[in-house]
Parts: structure tokens; sequence; C-alpha cells
């Protein structure tokens, strides 16, 4: 903000923006676009151009300098509004109190959390996540400030000892990564994965992996479930390179997180996408080591043909998060549109008489194979 901290560089800055463009602007123009608010404006109007993209930034701290104060526009009677130290970016990931985030300029930069922020929020530990998109404010010699964390258009969470925590946001994708084979394909974890991604509202891609080792045509009937419920359903090949490029197009510039069974093909799906990642593959993953803490702090990895992966060990394998028996029928899209004939409210469509779902299963308006993987689910939710 105008006339705060006022360190060496930025008189320097403030006098070379001084001497480079007093005079050269037409105070009108300044003081209309002023108005508008708007720093990018200011910049325009000095500019004689308009200016888009990451250039922007670095070439607006040049221009106005951080912390902007009224001197700077010394003759031009205006008080520029503008902060170009403030930089849009996202979180990668949380280290306690630390927060690492790529700025749109390209920089990483190590952050802590403005303290008006954290007295806003009822959980101190958890006001910025993985995958927030924040305003900092860079500073190059010391800790820089996560000034403003946007709204979130998702949450991927879960609830522990009564208290929700967000484990990542944003995310745009759910990829359920399958395999066809070794280890064989087991449709009833796609359908728990679907859950979570309904319950969150991410959308899944289903990817089906390792189709070189069995003939398509056996994928055909389960592929067809899951299009006709309207899914995305992915078939690739790390090995072959089948099904990868559609798979980079899907998730470019997206946030994805990726979720799927040990031995699916996860890390070499993500090497395959983009080969610097150096994944390790065919590790033993985490959750599997006897005694090891199962971590869920999410981490983002930019891509870099654009967009980033969520790849967690405690995430990779996460199901069934605070759904309740009662909640599966409603999040699974077959069901969904049959429990309201069902004859009871509180219908579980299992053991009732005059159930809707069950009719819709006798005649193959809902598919079996789904149906029991709904049975199976709420059973162990129940147990
Ligand atoms: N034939 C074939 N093998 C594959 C394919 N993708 C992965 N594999 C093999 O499957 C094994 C497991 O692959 P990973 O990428 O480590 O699987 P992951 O899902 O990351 O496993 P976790 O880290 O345990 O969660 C490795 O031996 C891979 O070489 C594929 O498309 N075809
Ligand atoms: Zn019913």
């Amino acid at each position: 903000m105008a006339g705060k901290k006022r360190s060496k560089d930025n008189r320097k800055v403030r006098a070379d923006f001084r001497k480079k463009h007093q005079g050269r602007v037409r105070k009108s123009d300044l003081t209309r676009e002023f108005k508008q608010g708007d720093g990018h404006a200011i910049e325009d109007v000095i500019q004689g151009e308009r200016v888009s993209g990451k250039g922007d930034l670095t070439r607006r701290r040049t221009i106005i300098g951080a912390n902007a104060s009224p001197d700077d526009a010394a003759g031009l009677n205006v008080q520029l509004d503008v902060d170009a130290s403030l930089i849009a970016g996202r979180v990668l990931s949380v280290h306690g109190l630390q927060s690492r985030v790529l700025a749109d300029d390209g920089v990483l930069y190590e952050c802590a959390v403005r303290q008006l922020l954290k007295s806003l929020s009822t959980d101190q530990r958890h006001v910025v996540v993985a995958g927030d998109r924040v305003v900092i404010r860079a500073d190059a010699d010391s800790t820089s400030m996560i000034e403003r964390i946007e709204p979130r258009s998702s949450e991927l969470s879960r609830t522990s000892k009564g208290r929700q925590h967000v484990i990542v946001a944003n995310c745009d994708y759910l990829l359920i990564v399958a395999s066809a084979a070794q280890p064989g394909l087991k449709p009833n974890l796609i359908d728990r994965f679907l859950l979570t991604a309904e319950q969150f509202g991410i959308r899944p891609i289903i990817c089906i992996n390792k189709v070189d080792l069995v003939d398509a045509v056996d994928l055909q009937p389960i592929v067809g479930v899951y299009a006709q419920l309207g899914y995305r359903v992915l078939l690739t090949s790390a090995e072959t390179g089948q099904g990868i490029e559609y798979l980079r197009a899907l998730v470019h510039d997206s946030q994805t997180v990726v979720a799927g069974q040990s031995g699916v093909g996860k890390s070499s799906l993500l090497n395959a996408l983009e080969p610097e990642l150096g994944l390790r593959v065919g590790k033993v993953s985490q959750e599997n080591d006897k005694g090891k803490h199962t971590t869920t702090a999410a981490q983002l990895i930019p891509l870099q043909f654009g967009g980033f992966v969520v790849d967690t060990p405690g995430i990779r394998q996460f199901q069934l998060w605070d759904i309740a028996a009662n909640e599966v029928s409603g999040l699974m899209r077959d069901l969904r549109s049959y429990v309201d004939a069902c004859r009871f409210p509180d219908c579980m469509h299992i053991n009732e008489h005059d159930c809707a779902v069950k009719d819709a299963v006798a005649d193959g308006r809902i598919d079996a194979r789904r149906y029991d993987a709904y049975c199976q689910i709420v059973e162990d939710l129940a147990s």
C-alpha cells in the first residue's frame, strides 16, 4: 500500500520512475484510468500499449516500483493505488506456517500468512492449503506474505476429530487410474473413487491403464457403462504411449488430483505425460510400509506444458471419506434418478419392498454390477 515501507531500493525505483515517466504521461489519462482503480490500466497508459500475460508484473514492478507512493506521481496529481509487489500465484504446498507459492511471474516464494487472514480463520493451521490461488506480497529479501486467498472452486477435504480439513483446493479433475491387468480391473474401486468425485464436485476422468496387456474388446462393456453415465473414460498405456497425448490435452492447464490403487501405473502415467518429472516407478507405496505414517499433505507438481498434478501418497488411495451409507445412492448417477420413487423415503434399496432402484436393476435400467457395487459400499460403510 502507499507509503508503507521505504527501502533504499524503493527510493531508487521511485526516482527512476519519476525520471523516466514524468511529463510523458497525460495527466487526464492517468486520472481517468486511476478512477477505474486498476494498476494495470495505469501502466497501460504509461506504456502506451496494452499489456497482458506474465511479463507485465515484472515490468510493472520496475516502472512503478514496490510500494508506490503519492510521491511517485508527483506532478501528476494522482495517488497511485498500485502495489506492484503484489503478485498472484498458486500454493504448491504448505509446511507448518510456511507455504510455497508459485507466482504468476514464474518465481517460487516461501510465504507466511498475513496475521489478519489467520485471525479470520477458526483453524489457523489450515487457513491456506495446497491449490489455493493467492495474492502475495513478494519480498526478495525476506519472507513474502500471503495477503489474500481467492474463493475456492472446489475443496477436497476430510473430517478428522470432528473438524473438516481441506486437503487440496481448486482441483478441476480427479484422475481415477485403474489398470486393465496386473493388477486386474476392479470396477468397484472405480465406483468408490467416483463417489468421492461426485461428493466434492470434481470432474472425474476414468483412466484404464496397461491396455497393452489386454484385448481392448474385452474392456468395451465396462467402458460402455461409464460412458453411458456421462463419464469420460480413457484407455491408456504408459508402456506404448497409447492415449497419453489425449490425456495430456485433457489435463493441460488444469489442476488434476491423481488417485488409484497401488501398482496401476500412476507414476508411470505421469512420467509418460512429462518425462522430466522422473517419478519413481514400481516403488512400494508408502501406505503399505508397516508403521509408516500416512501423510495427506498435498503437493502440487507444476507441469511444463501447463497445469498441475496432485500426486500425494495419502490421497492416492483415499476413498469414501465422510460419506454416510444413506448418501451413497444420491451420489451414484444411475441410482439417483430412481430413489424418489421408492415407497419409503429412507429406503436403502437393499431389503425394502416397492423399491424403484431394485425394480430398475431387475429390468436392466441400472447395470447389475453397479448395483452390486452400491450394496457392497453400503455394507462396508455400515460395518
Ligand atoms: N505393461 C504395462 N506396465 C505398466 C504400465 N504402466 C505401468 N506399468 C508397470 O506397472 C508397475 C507399477 O507402476 P507404477 O507407475 O509404479 O504404479 P503406481 O500406480 O504409481 O504405484 P504406487 O506408487 O504403488 O501407487 C511398474 O512395474 C510399471 O512399469 C503400462 O501401461 N503397461
Ligand atoms: Zn429403494
